[in-house]
């Protein structure tokens, strides 16, 4: 993956995930069936191939807690897959299609196949049957419009259970013109949480942040208390 990311950085001039390039920009004039098109055309460079390696530490930690989990916007599912097991059922959402199909995809064989699903859903408009005791945030935060972030916190109250936690990985902490990805701060993630009566109970750099993302890269965890 680092080598796909410095590949990118010194071909097309620009960031990892950077949707300046001239080969994304018209791409993402329209919104979901940009996502679409993006899988489409395999022009996904946030997509790491494979978990994501912070929660593959806190799994090993034994810190995630178990129940039911949801991943919105999960691409390629590789997250979903990696954390499903019989004490711990896995929802992956993603509103594209083509995503959704990859992700089954790979999971076809998955030796814990019974432990997760993948459904094609906009998150904001689905209703689940159930709700979740943890809600995983990783490159969906970023890559919805800033506008629709105080609908975001809405949603991830809506879908939390009383005593639920959320684990954001907020990225991009640096400063960057537009997006997506649109530059994130752990302010912008307070204000949208804080009224739901989430509250952190932990954030720190993630020392595991992949390749360029490293230094502006944090994990949080948050608690909902209200
Ligand atoms: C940048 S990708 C991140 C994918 C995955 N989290 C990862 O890290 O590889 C953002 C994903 O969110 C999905 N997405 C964007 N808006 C969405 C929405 N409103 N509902 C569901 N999925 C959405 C896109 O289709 C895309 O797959």
């Amino acid at each position: 993956m680092e080598q796909k990311i410095e590949k990118e950085n010194h071909t097309n001039n620009s960031t990892i995930f950077d949707f300046k390039v001239e080969k994304m920009q018209g791409i993402l004039d329209e919104y979901a069936g940009s996502w679409d098109k993006c899988w489409e055309q395999g022009v996904t460079p946030w997509d790491l191939d494979q978990p994501t390696p912070v929660l593959l530490q806190l799994l090993e930690k034994e810190t995630l807690p178990k129940g039911r989990f949801l991943v919105p916007g999960c691409g390629a599912g590789h997250d979903v897959i990696a954390t499903a097991n019989p004490e711990r059922y896995v929802v992956g959402l993603d509103f594209s299609e083509i995503a959704i199909t990859k992700a089954r995809k790979i999971s076809l064989s998955a030796p814990n196949a019974k432990c997760f699903e993948f459904i094609v859903a906009d998150f904001f408009t689905w209703r689940p049957n159930e709700i979740f005791d943890l809600i995983f945030d990783y490159t969906f935060f970023c890559a919805i419009e800033p506008r629709m972030r105080a609908a975001w916190g809405k949603r991830m109250h809506e879908l939390s259970k009383p005593d639920g936690e959320i684990i954001t990985l907020m990225w991009p902490t640096n400063d960057r013109d537009g997006g997506p990805p649109f530059k994130v701060s752990v302010a912008d993630y307070e204000e949208v949480l804080h009224p739901w009566g989430f509250k952190a109970t932990c954030i720190i750099d993630n020392e595991l942040a992949v390749g360029l993302r490293r230094g502006c890269e944090k994990l949080a965890r948050w608690k909902r208390c209200l």
